[in-house]
């Protein structure tokens, strides 16, 4: 057996004492049996970069199959003690660990921080987000119930929600802590045990959620942190006593999973990537449809899988959008995460830095307009010049055929497009594989649910764009990916029903 580590993988003090370029994690970042574990095999260790300095901030070892599968006979023998209790047993220590991060909030947000390269201010929403969806679904573990069934002669049948066992949750690197959260807490409330595989680029943060659990008192083993990529992902995906696999990530990722997942028959979620659309029409409130088309393009540096990056703008208002769009385009302060007065980070690495400019470059060539940003940026603190930083992007001139338009850039990119009636703009929105999330801005109440009635999205705001309560589901249509997150309909994700049929007089045979 690993040995088992059980001090704190960054101490309260040092988090507290980091600035941008100072921290280092040294400690092992697999966890399970209820404390960190050492990896096996450190040759082949990745290393993992803070976004905004280039420099180096821990090793990453991917998991071998022995050790995935210490991490499953771990969450087994977890789930088999956590799901014979009460729901209200188990929210009580949901409960605690929702206080423990809502105590610890700004620690684990600058650690989000260094390893994401996202601003302070949304790493604290993200952490917030995170405590709510534990205590949301805190307060459903309680309210699960079956049905009861009266049947002819007395007989009768009723139904048992019943978790389903080890459930495996791998996630993207745009929201660690969020996501290892909006996975684990309705797995949990369902009486399931969970093992985590966050990015490999952004592997620290989900630690800190396992010690957490395990310090509210769940039982050792229900919240496992694996390390890795796609081959620890596969493994994962393929071990027989994994129940079910929520999956994080991009369509062909999603794809693969989905495969493997049907190998062994194992049900899926699958929250996958977008390219959505959002539609601005003349009646609108100008200053607020500015607002939410930044709200829909520039949170988390642009990486954010329901941006509304497709923006449809009638025609007779897109100048002075355009105007006021780029105006506060340009005010958006980018530099240093950790100051509270940023507003942009830095992207998540260098290779996808280069990724989102080559958009920029091929939309050029293919006769888009850049009216702002778009371009590496170097800030003049010393200490970020080796960052990952450009400057926010709106493009004009835009068609539905370019590159820009059709492919998600997963970067701080606006496309704007102009169009001229609602029944086009529909058919244009609706173009695209995807259908994650839609958005639309209107003054005219019954247009704006007409037109969110006809969009093929998971996800529709009205006058506003990226707004994610916790207590309503989020998922895709179409190629975006299937099942949902958050709200009680997840609770149909995480346990399956169990019917059972009750004889009350004497058997009527056949034969
Ligand atoms: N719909 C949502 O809720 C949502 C949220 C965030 C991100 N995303 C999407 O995620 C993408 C960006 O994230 P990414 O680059 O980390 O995605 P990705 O698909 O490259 O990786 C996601 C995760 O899958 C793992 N993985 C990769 N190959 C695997 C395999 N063969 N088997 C098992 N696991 C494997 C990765 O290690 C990572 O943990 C974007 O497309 C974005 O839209 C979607």
């Amino acid at each position: 057996m690993a040995e088992l580590l059980r001090t704190p993988l960054v101490p309260a003090a040092m988090i507290r004492s980091a600035s941008t370029g100072t921290l280092e994690v040294k400690e092992p970042l697999n966890f399970w049996c209820g404390a960190k574990v050492k990896p096996k095999d450190v040759k082949n260790a990745e290393t993992v970069y803070e976004p905004a300095t280039g420099r180096v901030l821990c090793q990453m070892v991917p998991c071998g199959a022995e050790e995935v599968d210490q991490a499953i006979q771990s969450a087994h023998s977890a789930f088999l003690k956590w799901s014979k209790m009460a729901g209200m047993e188990r929210a009580r220590v949901m409960l605690e660990a929702a206080r423990i991060i809502r105590e610890r909030r700004d620690d684990i947000a600058k650690l989000e921080v260094i390893n994401n390269g996202k601003s302070i201010t949304e790493a604290r929403v993200d952490i917030d987000v995170a405590w709510l969806c534990i205590e949301y679904y805190a307060g459903m573990a309680g309210t699960l119930a079956g049905q009861h069934v009266q049947l002819p002669g007395g007989s009768f049948a009723y139904t048992r929600r019943e978790p389903l066992g080890v459930c495996v949750g791998i996630g993207a690197w745009n929201y660690p802590f969020q996501i290892a959260a909006w996975k684990s807490a309705p797995a949990l409330a369902c009486g399931n045990a969970m093992v985590f595989k966050p990015s490999p680029m952004t592997p620290v943060t989900a630690v800190m959620l396992a010690e957490i659990y395990a310090e509210a008192g769940v039982p050792e083993g229900l919240l496992n942190v694996v390390q890795g990529g796609a081959e620890t992902g596969s493994l994962l995906c393929h071990h027989p006593l994994v129940a079910k696999i929520s999956f994080t990530g991009s369509v062909p990722t999603g794809k693969k999973i989905m495969e493997m997942a049907a190998k062994g028959a194992k049900p899926v979620t699958l929250e996958l990537g977008g390219k959505s659309p959002l539609i601005i029409f003349n009646d609108s409130d100008m200053e607020n449809a500015v607002k939410g088309a930044l709200m829909a393009n520039f949170l988390s540096q642009g990486e954010v899988c329901c941006n509304g990056t497709r923006v449809f703008v009638q025609r007779d208002i897109l100048p002075k959008f355009l105007e006021d769009v780029v105006k506060r385009t340009k005010a958006i302060t980018v530099g240093d995460p950790l100051l509270d007065e940023t507003r942009m980070g830095a992207l998540i690495s260098r290779p996808h830095l280069d990724r989102v400019l080559g958009f920029v470059s091929q939309a050029k060539k293919e006769g888009a307009r850049v009216l702002c940003g778009g371009e590496p940026l170097v800030p003049a603190d010393p200490k970020l010049q080796g960052g990952y930083f450009m400057s926010p992007c709106v493009l004009d001139n835009c068609n539905d055929d370019m590159t820009c338009v059709k492919e998600e850039i997963f970067g701080p990119v606006m496309s704007v497009l102009p169009f001229d009636t609602e029944e086009e703009v529909l058919q244009r929105a609706n173009n695209t594989t995807f259908g994650l999330a839609a958005g639309v801005f209107t003054r005219d109440v019954t247009r704006a649910h007409r037109v969110v009635e006809n969009l093929q999205a998971g996800t529709c705001f009205i006058n506003n764009y990226n707004v994610s309560p916790v207590e309503v589901p989020f998922g895709g249509y179409k190629m975006s990916g299937f099942g949902r997150e958050n709200g009680q309909v997840t609770i149909e994700y995480y346990s399956q029903l169990k019917t059972v049929v009750v004889e009350m007089g004497d058997v009527d045979s056949l034969f």
